[in-house]
């Protein structure tokens, strides 16, 4: 399996040096050269299987010969031991058509463990065979910060600096990453909301002599492994609810468009999945597009779902060059535009075409704590990302979607108890193993706007344990 880059101009690359590579050099993300797809009878045979060896199946249509045979179902059945319920990915029943896929069982306690306990591995794997060391850079505005941390800290080949934005995650976010005190582990407090984090992450990796100084290595679902590890939970659901005979649709509570992108990852390869629902907040920025083609940034402020308080959505990108037909050229000129005025200039049939597919909702704070309530209600607690996703579900799953909804559970509430006990007056509480995480030393640094300031923390972390 090669991956060709957005931007059409970086080499053709295989898993292995995808993995490592993050973002493609010429500023774009990598893809599947073509899609692997799947007939019916391959889907039937994954129906039963433990979460663990479905990944496993799902993934290895990815990673080429980068893992000898059993290594992946291994590594897989190792990453997913750890998660606080055997069916790893369950799902919960909230109404007759509407059913929560609760991604939160995990060790920090949102989706983002499915990828990132995975990953975590693989860069161990790889790393010892090639000898080498790398530097992980990433940007968070909350969840994948602590989960990357979680999943890279105390590993040999590796040293991780993972910036957020000051002041805008909730508590228990920020303290999930700061009171990590691994040696090869730094938290960075950046002055600027999450897209000025993701700018500089950027930034560092075009930055070509620093990016090879540092061997540079991403985390955020830039670096495609992210994605192709968020594809099973997709596909475990919707063959729990009949597929490949029946279809499904799935909302999604999206930010950096990578989860979403997943699940459209998953129907390109052949799930029947009828419509994909995304639920953002007041930054708006995908509902604009999809009910509108819209894209135009505007400044973000925050919400009561911290996780999703972004404008621009890296993922997206992906999806606008499979809309513009794989064309590098016309996908880089879009990027570029975007960059360059704050709107993203996507052609209207490109656009009409993702709207047969794709609905979208931008759910206010008082809607989502309105709707905590309501399913509170009805016994089921959720986190305000969670809710975000059911409330699109209601208002836009089109009349004729007369198939089983699946909402992605991103979180689990006790990540943000306050707008939890706003909206339900329960103050949900932290897992055992996170018990006296407000009992634990934090550590981190602040830093302004500031690419150099940033690059050279980022030197001085790598050199002190390289
Ligand atoms: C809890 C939660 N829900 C939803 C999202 C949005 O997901 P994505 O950025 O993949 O669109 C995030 C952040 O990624 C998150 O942490
Ligand atoms: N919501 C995310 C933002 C980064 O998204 P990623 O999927 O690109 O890592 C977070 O919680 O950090």
């Amino acid at each position: 399996m090669r991956y060709v880059s957005t931007r059409g101009e970086a080499a053709p690359r295989d898993f292995e040096s995808v993995l490592l590579a993050g973002l493609a050099e010429d500023g774009g993300l990598f893809l599947p050269e073509s899609w692997p797809t799947l007939a019916g009878e391959e889907w039937e045979a994954l129906r039963g299987l433990p979460y663990s060896d479905l990944a496993a199946e799902i993934i290895s249509r990815f990673t080429g010969d980068t893992f000898a045979d059993g290594v992946l179902r291994d590594m897989c059945r190792d990453a997913y031991a750890g998660f606080a319920t055997p069916a790893v990915a369950p799902l919960v029943q909230l109404d007759e058509r509407r059913f929560a896929l609760e991604l939160f069982h995990g060790p920090t306690l949102a989706f983002k463990d499915f990828a990132l306990q995975l990953l975590g591995r693989m860069f161990d794997h790889v790393l010892a065979r090639r000898g080498e060391r790398i530097t992980i850079v990433g940007a968070t505005s909350g969840d994948t910060g602590s989960a990357a941390i979680e999943a890279c800290r105390d590993r040999a080949n590796l040293d991780i600096v993972i910036l957020h934005p000051e002041g805008r995650t909730s508590a228990v976010q920020r303290r999930q990453m700061t009171t990590v005190l691994s040696p090869n582990v730094r938290n960075i407090a950046i002055k600027g909301d999450f897209d000025t984090c993701q700018d500089m992450v950027k930034a560092m990796f075009n930055d070509a002599p620093f990016r090879a100084e540092m061997n540079l290595s991403a985390v955020n679902s830039i670096n495609w492994a992210r994605i192709a590890a968020q594809i099973p939970y997709y596909v475990y659901a919707a063959l729990s609810l009949g597929a490949p005979e029946r279809e499904v649709a799935f909302a999604v509570p999206t930010g950096n468009f990578g989860n979403v992108f997943a699940a459209w990852a998953a129907r390109r390869m052949g799930l029947p999945v009828t419509a994909l629902i995304i639920g953002a907040n007041r930054n708006d920025i995908l509902a604009r597009w999809i009910t509108a083609n819209d894209m135009s940034a505007r400044p973000v402020t925050p919400s009561l779902s911290p996780s999703m308080d972004i404008q621009v959505s890296s993922n997206f990108e992906r999806l606008l060059f499979e809309l513009l037909d794989r064309d590098g050229a016309r996908t880089a000129a879009t990027m570029r535009a975007f960059r360059e005025t704050g709107t993203m200039p996507v052609p209207d049939d490109a656009w009409q075409g993702a709207t047969s597919l794709f609905h979208g909702l931008a759910v206010s704070d008082e809607d989502t704590i309105s709707e905590m309530r309501r399913l509170h209600a009805q016994g089921y607690l959720a986190d305000p990302h969670t809710a975000a996703g059911t409330a699109a579900s209601h208002a836009c799953a089109p009349e004729k979607v007369g198939v089983p909804i699946v909402i992605a559970a991103t979180a689990h509430p006790a990540k943000f108890p306050d707008a939890v006990e706003q909206a339900t007056g329960t103050r949900p509480e932290l897992p055992p193993h996170l018990a006296d995480l407000y009992a634990r030393e934090e550590r981190f640094d602040v830093l302004p706007n500031d690419l150099a300031a940033v690059q050279s923390a980022v030197r001085s972390h790598a050199r002190r344990n390289g």
